[in-house]
């Protein structure tokens, strides 16, 4: 990537104050105010040149190690000058936790490059752990030994430690959710890493879809191909973010689905909406009938079109066991499941009519769910049309007429993606990108964010 990936402040302005009629007092006064203006001039001018011509990244980074063995990247660019500082991102999501461990290099008035990345999954969610939260704290310590692996072990203090939590949290009572944050805030204060007293929250869903597309600039070799639009499908939330191109867009949003951030030296006017319970997780509990948080009474059961005739079994979602139940055979499979799918979504999402005329990357569920069907490769991804969600899922709708397979979910999964892209205004000719990684990135919104968080220590600092 050309580019930098994020821009630092200009330093603070100095008030100059000035006195128009000088008497004896004020002419006392006045010297020392001359004396200790110099003095901050000097501070000023000192802080200003370690900013443009050092061009670290934040305080704690300042201390980075200089680069001689480096990675693929930081090869092209060996100097005994280049500094390497790491971030590590929690990715606290409703089905799992997700450590991210970024490491930079930068040059001397240069902005940082991300060069590597270490990825590590765990599941279930933290969300999973709302009444064991002693519990909870296991997984954030495996993964925390990943970090100290990973991180030299002189630069642990200097390395910012974040918790982000998405739809997982946003759907537990406020008080549980706090109490989880809180563990994980002991832990993370008991590392080695540099912990601030905002390092774990639960980020809105408007952030979530902003730090995606952030995070899209700034992987390696990203110069050319800054993607316009992203959907992004949790098992709780739903995220669509593009860059309008029409002002209509903007202006015509309903409030709240609109964003701007600063990057570049450039502020970009986004779209982003998140809908909370629209996540595949969430949209199969509630297409089989079932209300967030709520176990089912004494031999009840959620009995759904879109699973296969005769099917029955139990599902666990959110740390609650369902008995799920398929109808008896009778209508085809895809025409009951998609008129019970199209009442489930109607008029939850708003259709911005801009985005049949933009590109897409799709990632998340719609990556899984693709893969599974068999619609793309598991891990090099590729290109689909709406229209190909729609035939995989009248396909597998049909097969399940004669026997569930392996995924009992799969035709209601890609039934409700047929619609929910449709929902959002994509007509069934438009194309998608589907990518995992990027350059050897996870396309996630944690890259974004932890550039983000980096961005603010260094504003804080100047
Ligand atoms: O870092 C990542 N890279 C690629 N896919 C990811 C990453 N993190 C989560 N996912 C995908 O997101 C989906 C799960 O969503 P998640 O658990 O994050 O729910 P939420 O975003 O609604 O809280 C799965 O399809 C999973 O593969
Ligand atoms: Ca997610």
């Amino acid at each position: 990537m050309e580019g930098p990936c994020w821009m630092r402040s200009p330093p603070t302005l100095v008030t100059v104050y000035s006195f128009s009629e000088p008497s004896l007092f004020s002419m006392k006064i006045s010297k020392r105010f001359f004396a200790f203006g110099i003095l901050t001039c000097i501070a000023v001018y000192v802080a200003y040149v370690k900013w443009h011509l050092g061009s670290k990244p934040f305080v704690g980074a300042t201390e980075g190690v200089a680069e001689s063995r480096g990675d693929k990247l930081s090869h092209q660019a060996v100097s005994t000058d280049l500094s390497v500082f790491y971030g590590i991102m929690f990715d606290a999501g409703s089905t799992g936790t997700r450590i991210h461990i970024f490491k930079f290099a930068q040059q001397p008035r240069e902005t940082p490059r991300l060069t590597h990345e270490t990825f590590k999954a765990l599941k279930p969610g933290l969300s999973a752990y709302a009444d064991d939260v002693e519990k909870s704290g296991q997984g954030i310590k495996e993964l925390l030994e990943v970090a100290k692996k990973e991180v030299p072990m002189e630069l642990w203090k200097f390395t910012p430690l974040v918790l982000k939590a998405t739809a997982g949290l946003r759907l537990l009572p406020g008080e549980k959710a706090q109490k989880l944050l809180e563990k994980v805030k002991e832990i993370f204060q008991a590392s080695p890493f540099f912990v601030r007293d905002n390092c774990v929250s639960i980020m809105n869903g408007t952030d979530e879809g902003e730090q995606l597309y952030r995070g899209s600039f700034c992987t390696p070799g990203n110069s050319s191909r800054r993607s316009v639009g992203m959907l992004d499908l949790g098992g709780g939330s739903t995220q669509i973010t593009f860059l309008p191109r029409a002002k209509a867009t903007l202006q015509t949003s309903p409030s709240g689905h609109t964003t701007s951030f600063q990057m570049f030296n450039h502020t970009y006017k986004l779209y982003s909406y998140s809908y909370l319970g629209l996540g595949l997780m969430s949209a199969r509990l509630a297409i089989l009938g079932g209300v967030e948080g709520k176990p089912l009474g004494e031999g009840e059961e959620l009995i759904s079109p879109c699973l296969p005739p005769g099917f029955k079994s139990e599902w666990q979602h959110a740390e609650i066991v369902y008995k799920i139940k398929g109808q008896k055979a009778g209508e085809p499979l895809y025409e009951s499941c998609s008129n019970k799918v199209a009442k489930m979504l109607y008029k939850k999402v708003h259709r911005a009519g801009e985005v049949k005329d933009l590109d897409f990357y799709i990632f998340s569920y719609y990556y899984d769910c693709a893969a599974e069907a068999g619609l793309i490769d598991k891990e090099k991804g590729g290109s689909l049309t709406v229209g190909d969600f729609e035939i995989a899922a009248k396909y597998v709708c049909k097969t399940m007429e004669i026997s569930p397979g392996n995924n009992p979910f799969l035709c209601m999964d890609l039934t409700y993606i047929t619609f929910l892209l449709q929902e959002l205004g994509f007509p069934k000719s438009q194309g998608f990108k589907l990518a995992r990684k990027i350059d050897n990135v996870e396309t996630s919104w944690a890259l974004g964010a932890t550039f983000h968080y980096i961005d603010s220590l260094n504003r804080l600092q100047y």
